[in-house]
């Protein structure tokens, strides 16, 4: 298979890192580091950041990579830097010989300051770059809701793998998409998923277990047969996405369920295995540019599961112009047989404001 390297590496690194944010929420105020009214970082951000530049690093020395986070406020602030460094020490695979092939353990402190600060690449068109978003959602993440640990690699701008930890969603498949699933679950019973795709092989879903990662099975997105009675995903936070505008939407097309609201590309990933069927996210400002790590992993995992990704103009997400989606606004995604109708909607509801 093609980039089963790449694919194997980026599931056991999302895996380890997944470990981490969840030690990290078990701390008192979760382990918060600021809380901006826009972008919340705790802990877990920083040491996900660093335990998955670290083994990209060692795999892969030649890639670039773009990674939401920096260390400059961990080297201004020691006691901060260390607590982060007692989790990266503290946060290892179960498997051993999976430990072994992420290249181990870091070092040291210093070490871990590095590797955070390895994820400034400016992005592009051209040659290997890898997107982190080690918590995304982290409000989701700070309400013991949803959040994903993402991780993607793009060659020449295309997405070629994509690997989303979302350790608050159940593993099943076929368990009923609620807003709250997994909050009164816990791992044993089956809580934590991992969704990947490889370009052109199709997405899969697994356990994110501690152990050796379970065997993973193809996931697919649920065909519509009545758009009226179709799910549909939206963000929590109404500063994300238009809520209004979304109600709208569904409203036009004739959707009468409540749409579910969920932190994070964990939206990308319950549509994918057919949990929900949409996923709209229309933008509340004009200026504000999506991020390619908050979409690069989900959109080929929709893709790769029989979906259409486009912003809400029907263009492709493009990956090519840097950090974020410049010449895209908003995502809609959904059933490639569905997609064009959906985007109607959109269009229409756009053009009547
Ligand atoms: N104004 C605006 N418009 C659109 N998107 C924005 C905006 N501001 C922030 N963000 C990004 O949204 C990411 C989280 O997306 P979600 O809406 O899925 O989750 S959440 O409800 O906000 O938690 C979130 O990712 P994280 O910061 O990793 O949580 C942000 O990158
Ligand atoms: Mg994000």
């Amino acid at each position: 298979m093609p980039y089963a390297k790449e694919l194997r590496i980026a599931q056991l690194a999302v895996q380890r890192a997944t470990l981490l944010t969840k030690s990290v929420f078990h701390t008192t105020a979760k382990g918060t580091v600021s809380k901006e009214d826009h972008s919340p970082v705790t802990v877990g951000d920083f040491g996900a950041q660093a335990l998955i530049i670290s083994a990209l690093r060692h795999h892969f020395p030649d890639d670039e990579i773009v990674a939401e986070e920096e260390a400059a406020e961990l080297i201004a602030n020691k006691p901060l830097s260390e607590r982060i460094w007692s989790y990266v020490q503290a946060t290892m695979l179960e498997d051993e010989s999976a430990e072994q092939e992420l290249g181990g353990p870091i070092q040291s402190e210093q070490e871990m300051l590095d590797a955070i600060d390895m994820g400034k690449s400016p992005g592009g068109a051209k040659g290997r770059i890898w997107a982190i978003d080690p918590i995304d959602g982290t409000k989701g993440f700070l309400r013991g809701g949803q959040y994903a640990v993402c991780l993607a690699l793009m060659v020449d701008g295309d997405v070629k793998v994509g690997v989303l930890g979302c350790p608050n969603l159940p593993v099943d498949d076929s368990a009923p998409l609620d807003a709250h699933a997994g909050e009164n679950q816990t791992d044993a019973e089956g809580k934590g998923v991992i969704f990947s795709a490889v370009l052109g092989e199709g997405a899969t879903s697994g356990a994110l277990s501690r152990g050796a990662l379970s065997k993973e099975a193809p996931i697919h997105m649920k065909p519509i047969e009545d758009i009226t009675q179709a799910t549909f995903c939206e963000s929590v936070e109404s500063g994300h996405s238009s809520h209004s505008d979304q109600a709208a939407i569904a409203k036009l097309l004739g959707i009468t369920k409540p749409s579910v609201r969920m932190d994070s590309q964990a939206k990308y990933g319950s549509i994918a295995r057919g949990a929900g069927d949409l996923y709209l996210r229309l933008p509340v400002r004009a200026d504000y540019e999506e991020k390619i790590w908050d979409h690069a992993a989900g959109d080929l995992i929709v893709r790769e599961a029989g979906g259409e990704v486009t912003d809400v103009t029907g263009k492709r997400l493009d990956f090519t112009l840097g950090r974020t989606l410049k010449a895209n606004k908003g995502v809609v995604a959904a059933p490639k047989a569905v997609h064009g109708k959906i985007l109607e909607a959109v269009k229409q509801v756009l053009s009547s404001k």
